[in-house]
């Protein structure tokens, strides 16, 4: 398969290494606005770059016809405007929070814990991430989904990033966003009452877990049209 790489940052290299290991060949890469001509020789356009580039660069390889993954965070307020485009132009995408298999396993632990929890009155939810300096976005796009999904499950309504603003903080999820030096990515939920807590923790160790489920959704998004999510990859290799 050839893959463009839209983003040759930490997960690009990342990406690189694993995709070459697995066969793959990397035709294109780019951290900077995209050469419309070498990114037509794409079979598969992997997107790792910056939340302000990543609207433009995936919108881009729907004009070209380049089915296309990303991972960028940060950009959301345009989801919802590119996956219209995806489909008027029939095109191919899939976009996680985090690509890591790890990471979506524990995405079903946190709906299963936060529906076993939706009763107990006496716990308060609330979620910690922990990442390297240099990521741009707080709270990360994955502590973002974790909320998500426990407002889905429970009496919250939204989430609040802790020690923002004093704005009403009823029924809404506090996130801390911790920045460490070197740490590719740490999401902890706890519920507390007076009596004890329960904490569940994904760790990622490296980002090759990140790179893995990328090009895994990639390898998978190939040869389909639609919009899809890694849930959809999952089902259909788990
Ligand atoms: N979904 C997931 O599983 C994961 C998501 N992420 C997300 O992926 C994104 C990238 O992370 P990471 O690799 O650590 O970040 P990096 O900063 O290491 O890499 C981003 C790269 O994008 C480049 N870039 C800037 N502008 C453009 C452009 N217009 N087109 C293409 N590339 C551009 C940057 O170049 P320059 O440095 O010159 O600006 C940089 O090389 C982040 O949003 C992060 O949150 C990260 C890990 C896992
Ligand atoms: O920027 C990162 O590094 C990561 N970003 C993603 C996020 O915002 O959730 C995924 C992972 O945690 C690493």
């Amino acid at each position: 398969m050839k893959i463009a790489l839209l983003g040759y940052g930490r997960m690009g290299k990342t990406i690189e290494e694993l995709a070459i290991k697995r066969g793959h060949e990397i035709c294109y890469k780019t951290s900077t606005a995209i050469d419309e001509e070498a990114l037509k020789e794409a079979d598969v356009a992997i997107d790792f770059s910056v939340p302000n580039a990543a609207f433009t660069n995936i919108t881009m390889c729907f004009k070209l016809n380049i089915p296309v993954v990303s991972g960028t965070t940060g950009w959301l307020d345009n989801y919802d405007k590119a996956i219209e485009i995806c489909h008027k132009s029939n095109g191919s995408f899939i976009y996680a929070s985090n690509f890591s298999i790890g990471v979506n396993l524990f995405f079903k632990l946190n709906k299963t814990l936060a529906h076993l929890m939706a009763n107990q009155q006496d716990y308060a939810v609330a979620l910690k991430e922990i990442h390297h300096t240099k990521k741009l976005d707080a709270p990360s796009g994955t502590a973002i989904t974790l909320a998500e999904h426990i407002i889905d499950a429970t009496d919250n309504t939204k989430w609040h990033l802790n020690n923002q603003d004093s704005k009403d903080h009823t029924n809404s999820i506090g996130i801390t966003a911790e920045r460490t030096p070197d740490v590719p990515g740490t999401h902890t939920i706890s519920y507390s009452s007076k009596i004890d807590t329960i904490e569940i923790t994904h760790t990622a160790h490296t980002r090759e877990g990140f790179a893995l489920g990328a090009i895994i959704a990639a390898e998978w998004l190939k040869d389909k049209t639609g919009v899809f999510t890694m849930n959809d990859v999952l089902d259909s290799i788990i």
